[in-house]
């Protein structure tokens, strides 16, 4: 039995996975508790599914896309980043394959922000999901090693 009941999947979509520049991050539209508030495009992996696969449905309902998939953003757990009591979130770097970007589903606003060194404050200027704060701050870490 996983220690986390929910599993939860993000994208960290970035313009180029060989050399990223940009990254696409969505801001929730529901619900109210999380409405206004900036997000990894994605969601919860369904029953029979992997995070992988759960990750592509995601994205291509919510945003119309489809995806190459890169590594993983490693979390200290097993499942992923830890988000609350009862679910965590396995975070993926992720190119777009086909399709433009749209807030089809749960977003009301997409956007592309810098992930440039000199630019990494203004991402982590944006109210995000409480929780997801350490995983942007560990993305640009990597980002900026690259
Ligand atoms: N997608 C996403 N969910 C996040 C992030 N950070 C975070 O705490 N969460 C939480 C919010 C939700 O409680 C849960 C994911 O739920 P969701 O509403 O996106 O999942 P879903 O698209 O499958 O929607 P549903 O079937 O529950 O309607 O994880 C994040 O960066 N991305």
């Amino acid at each position: 039995m996983s220690e986390y009941s929910v599993q939860v999947v993000g994208a960290a979509i970035v313009d180029s996975l060989e050399s990223p520049s940009w990254m696409l991050v969505a801001q929730r539209s529901a619900p109210e508790s999380l409405a206004g508030l900036w997000e990894f495009p994605g969601g919860k992996v369904e029953s029979g599914e992997s995070c992988e696969q759960a990750l592509e449905r995601e994205l291509m309902e919510e945003l119309g896309v489809s995806v190459h998939l890169g590594s993983e953003v490693q979390g200290d757990h097993p499942q992923g980043w830890v988000l609350n009591e009862k679910a965590a979130m396995r975070v993926f770097l992720v190119e777009i394959s086909r399709g433009e970007p749209l807030p089809l589903q749960d977003h009301r606003e997409l956007r592309w922000v810098s992930v440039k060194k000199q630019s990494g404050q203004d991402i982590l200027d944006l109210p995000w999901i409480p929780a997801d704060l350490p995983i942007v701050r560990e993305l640009l870490s990597i980002l900026h090693q690259s």
